[in-house]
């Protein structure tokens, strides 16, 4: 029996939109690993040269023509081996989004993208062309000529070819091809962005491949937060005939994070029976990894000195304040303490130095101390549980905190406009413009903050409030980042018991004993997010039933009736108020600060759902479910 051994590496990158020296300076790092395990074979993540969210920069020839002279540059570091690493390539007027390798210093040739991403997320078809199966062309480029298309390439004997991330999503996709064709190596170079649980449905798409293709599969996506909301985890993997030979550690904070494998390819392979599948995916663990290492590479590639955040002590700004302690605890886990302080970019020679003689737990709220400063904006309106909440929070994870009430700006607006208007504002006919006031005046004082710190202003709405506008635009809203408009209240809610009980977050334990509440009425009137909206796991299942599976608003009424989710007269009032306010509050969905994509699905207008400002709000649709 035939048998060929070759030492495979797959690398993930975190790469950023045309940094140029950036992403070279990784996918060296990632080449010179691969050198030292002396690897025959390195695949490294789709556009990995440019970055690959570049959005409609792709369309300009020259980014195409920077990117290869990137290339040039790349090849001349292959010596002794082959490395596959993805550019855009500028043809004919048209973009192909590519996979280039390169064998010991020289181009073999292109393959191209076969099906594009278009699903929200991923809008590839703006920019790119698609390839043809089984076509090859030549073309020419700076006196070369070269190959591109849908390719076999060989390595000692073995043959391999490409499905380029969206490419394996698809029923026909190129492997239903490789096969017949002897191919005994697939890579896939990904950029496929984190959502909850997607390892596994990626995990399937790998190792299901390799035993139906009775091949070896290897897949590298990209790593961290790229070009602002997508977030991706860095998955590698390598498997071979329904056998997952090596997996990563996720979501980690290093630049280049590499597996290799030997692997062993023989005419006779042996095919698992039964595929080994993931254990189910703890969700709140996957959100924080997500969230910490966003807010990390955000910070770092916008060039922030840390962040700042008005606390209240509810549940939404604690999550806010808690993701930046994990960012420090899992960065500081991942890289060192030495080595994320200097990758933070900010910290003086001195901080450097005090933290370095810390021992561990003073250090981590050290290092949190630079990186976090919170304010209490207290009202009348405002509780003294809050307070304690906020409080004890920010000491216990060692934030920067600071108290002061803003009673006499909000008496200051409230007098003035009285003496415009020549009448009293009242809680009878003023409501909304009085609590309005109240969270407008808040920005001001805690903008001023980000700005003496050059430092991000988090906005702390989550997605549920999205969903109905249940905020105050440049109010609650202000802010340069928006890190959990892609979560829901409820799983915000039960995430904060797991992390005060799993994580160690004692100071949570306020948090966790309050109502929700925007605290913006008289404190006699007990408002409460839930008594303003409706219970936010019924929001939750109309938003998910109107937008992620698209129901009409009758059908949702069935579907939650069925469900026995409330009385009808009830249901039909809260389908109603869902959709009333969804439409209506459009508006302030287009101004969120940018947000971080989690879920498989979001509200964003920017990173999934799109939706008219203006519009028919659902009008008709709603009469038919108050008629039945
Ligand atoms: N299509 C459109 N395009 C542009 N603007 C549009 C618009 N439709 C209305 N508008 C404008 O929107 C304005 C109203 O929006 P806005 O001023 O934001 O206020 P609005 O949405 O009316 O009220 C804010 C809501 O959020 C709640 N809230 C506020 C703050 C914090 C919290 C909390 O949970 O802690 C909750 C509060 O209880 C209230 O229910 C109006 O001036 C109107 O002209
Ligand atoms: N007393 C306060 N001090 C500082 N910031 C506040 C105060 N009240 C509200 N805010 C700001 O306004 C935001 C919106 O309030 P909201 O009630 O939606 O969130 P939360 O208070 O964090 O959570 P919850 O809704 O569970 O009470 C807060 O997250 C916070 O940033
Ligand atoms: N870059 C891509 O082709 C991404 C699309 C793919 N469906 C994913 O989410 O993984």
């Amino acid at each position: 029996m035939e048998e060929t051994r070759l030492m495979l590496a797959a690398a993930a990158l975190n790469q950023t939109p045309m940094d140029w020296a950036g992403n070279l300076q990784n996918i060296q790092t990632a080449i010179n690993e691969a050198k030292q395990n002396n690897t025959d074979l390195l695949l490294l993540p789709e556009l990995a040269i440019t970055g690959y969210g570049c959005e409609d920069m792709f369309l300009s020839p020259w980014l195409s023509e920077m990117a290869f002279n990137q290339l040039l540059q790349v090849k001349d570091m292959c010596d002794g081996i082959t490395v596959a690493v993805g550019l855009p390539v500028f043809l004919n007027m048209r973009v192909y989004n590519t996979a280039c390798v390169i064998r010991n210093k020289e181009i073999i040739g292109f393959t191209a993208k076969q099906f594009l991403a278009n699903d929200g997320v991923h809008y590839e078809p703006r920019w790119f062309t698609p390839w043809p199966a089984n076509e090859v062309q030549e073309f020419e480029m700076l006196g070369q000529k070269y190959s591109i298309g849908d390719i076999v390439y060989e390595e000692q004997g073995v043959k391999y070819a490409f499905e380029i991330c969206e490419d394996a999503w698809r029923p026909n996709r190129p492997a239903e091809r490789h096969m017949p064709k002897g191919v005994q190596l697939i890579l896939n170079p990904s950029a496929s962005h984190f959502a909850l649980s997607k390892t596994d449905v990626r995990y399937r798409l790998v190792v299901d491949a390799s035993k139906k293709y009775q091949c070896a599969y290897m897949y590298a996506n990209l790593l961290g937060n790229e070009a602002g909301r997508m977030i991706y985890d860095g998955e590698v993997l390598i498997a071979q005939n329904g056998k997952l030979i090596r997996r990563n550690e996720l979501l980690c904070f290093k630049d280049v994070d590499m597996e290799c494998a030997e692997v062993c390819f023989s005419d006779n392979p042996e095919i698992a029976e039964v595929i080994e599948y993931l254990p189910p995916i703890d969700e709140n663990k996957e959100v924080i990894a997500a969230l910490s290492l966003a807010l990390f590479d955000y910070m770092r590639k916008s060039r922030s000195r840390g962040f700042v955040l008005s606390l209240s002590g509810g549940a939404d700004s604690s999550l806010c304040a808690v993701a930046v302690a994990e960012m420090v605890r899992r960065g500081v886990e991942s890289l060192g303490r030495e080595a994320f302080v200097e990758k933070a970019l900010f910290f003086s020679a001195e901080d450097k130095a005090r933290i370095a003689q810390l021992p561990q737990e003073e250090a981590q709220k050290a290092i949190v101390n630079k990186l976090l400063t919170c304010a209490y904006q207290g009202t009348v309106n405002s509780s003294d549980d809050t307070y304690t909440s906020a409080k004890e929070l920010a000491d216990s994870i060692g934030a920067r905190f600071y108290n002061w009430t803003i009673d006499e700006e909000v008496k200051g607006y409230i007098g003035k406009i009285e003496h415009a208007l020549g009448r009293k504002l009242t809680w009878e006919q003023d409501d909304i413009t009085l609590q309005n006031i109240q969270a407008r005046v808040r920005a001001p004082g805690i903008w001023m903050l980000a700005n003496i710190q050059y430092a991000l202003l988090m906005a702390t709405s989550n997605r549920s409030e999205a969903s109905v506008g249940y905020a105050t635009m440049d109010g609650d809203t202000a802010g340069s980042i928006s890190p959990i408009a892609g979560i829901d209240k409820a799983f915000i809610r039960q995430f904060l018991v797991w992390a005060q009980q799993e994580l160690g977050y004692t100071g949570l334990q306020y948090v966790n004993n309050l109502q929700p509440s925007a605290e913006l009425r008289p404190s006699e009137e007990e408002q409460t997010d839930e008594k303003d909206l409706m219970p936010y796991e019924v929001l939750n299942q109309i938003e998910r039933l109107a937008f992620h599976d698209r129901y009409s608003p009758e059908e949702v009424y069935t579907i939650l009736l069925e469900q026995q989710v409330a009385q009808a007269e009830v249901l039909k009032a809260w389908i109603t108020k869902f959709y009333s306010l969804w439409s209506r509050n459009q508006w302030k969905r287009e101004r969120y600060a940018p947000a971080f994509h989690l879920d498989d699905y979001n509200v964003d207008p920017r990173s999934w759902l799109r939706f008219p400002i203006l519009s028919g709000g659902f009008r008709e649709e709603l009469k038919r479910v108050q008629d039945k």
